[in-house]
C-alpha cells in the first residue's frame, strides 16, 4: 500500500516513522510519501490561498497548485483503485467499516486543506478521475486536514493483512463485527487488588463461559449507556 500526503505541512507527517506506521513502512507493507504543496506554486511568495468568491471570512486553497500536485503525484490518467480522501468537517463520518474497506486499497493520497478548506473544483477533478472520499473525524472543528489524514492511517494501516502481530486481537475491538457492533468491555490485568480496587472476581473463576457472559453484559451496559447510537443498528446484538 502507498500513502500520499498533500499538505503545507508535510512535518506533520514525520511522525509516521516512529509508530506502529513506521514498523510497517519498514517491513514493506506501507510507502510513505509526504509533499508540501507549495512545491507546485510559482510566485516569490509561494501562495496557495486566496479570498473566497461571494465574500465571506477567511481565505480558500487556490485549485492551480492541486492540478499540478495531482499530475505529479498521481498522473493524469483516470484510475478508480486510486483512493483520495479529503478530511473535511462537511465529510461523512468516518467508520470502522470505512477503514476495513480502505485497508484493501492500493493507493490512498491524503488531501489535507487549511485555512477555510479547498476550492471546489479540486475535489469535484478529483472525483472525475479517482475514488474520492470527503470524511470526517468528528463533529468538532480542527485548524486543517492533516490530524485527521494521521488518525484515517492509523485506523487503515493496522487492519492492513500481515500488519497486526495478532490479528485475533482486532476481533475483540470496539466497533469490529466480532464484538457485534458493542463497545469493548473493561480489561483488567494483574495485581488482582490494586489500591484497594480488586479485579472482578469472575475474570478470576478459570470458569470461561461465566467470563464470556460478564463481559458481554458489561459491552451491552456500557453500549447503552455511552452509545445509545449503536444499540438500534443491526450489527449490534442488542435492540
Ligand atoms: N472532522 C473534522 C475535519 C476537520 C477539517 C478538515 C480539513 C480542514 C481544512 C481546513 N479546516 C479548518 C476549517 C475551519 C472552519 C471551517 C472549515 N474548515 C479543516 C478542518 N475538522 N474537523
Amino acid at each position: 500500500m502507498r500513502l500520499d500526503y498533500l499538505s503545507i505541512f508535510p512535518a506533520y507527517f514525520d511522525v509516521l516513522d516512529i509508530s506502529l506506521v513506521g514498523k510497517a513502512a519498514i517491513n514493506g507493507l506501507v510507502e510513505i510519501h509526504a509533499h508540501d504543496l507549495r512545491d507546485w506554486t510559482h510566485d516569490r511568495h509561494r501562495t496557495v490561498d486566496d479570498t473566497p468568491c461571494g465574500g465571506g471570512a477567511g481565505m480558500v486553497m487556490k485549485p492551480d497548485p492541486w492540478g499540478e500536485a495531482f499530475d505529479e503525484i498521481i498522473g493524469t490518467e483516470s484510475d478508480p483503485s486510486v483512493h483520495v480522501i479529503f478530511p473535511a468537517p462537511s465529510g461523512t463520518p468516518f467508520t470502522q467499516s470505512a477503514a476495513a474497506e480502505l485497508s484493501s486499497a492500493q493507493r490512498i493520497v491524503f488531501c489535507c486543506g487549511r485555512y477555510e478548506g479547498i476550492d471546489h473544483r479540486v475535489i469535484d477533478y478529483a472525483r472525475s478521475m479517482w475514488t474520492v472520499h470527503e470524511v470526517s473525524l468528528g463533529d468538532y472543528v480542527l485548524n486543517g486536514g492533516e490530524v485527521a489524514a494521521l488518525a484515517i492511517t492509523e485506523a487503515v494501516v493496522r487492519l492492513v493483512p500481515g500488519f497486526m502481530g495478532n490479528p485475533e486481537s482486532l476481533a475483540e475491538e470496539s466497533f469490529s463485527a466480532g464484538q457485534d457492533g458493542l463497545l469493548e468491555y473493561p480489561l483488567f490485568t494483574r495485581p488482582v487488588s490494586w489500591r484497594g480496587l480488586d479485579v472482578p472476581e469472575v475474570l478470576m473463576s478459570g470458569h470461561h463461559g461465566r467470563i464470556a457472559s460478564w463481559r458481554r453484559d458489561e459491552s451491552v451496559r456500557l453500549t447503552r449507556e455511552r452509545r445509545p447510537d449503536l444499540t438500534d443498528s443491526d450489527s449490534s446484538g442488542i435492540h
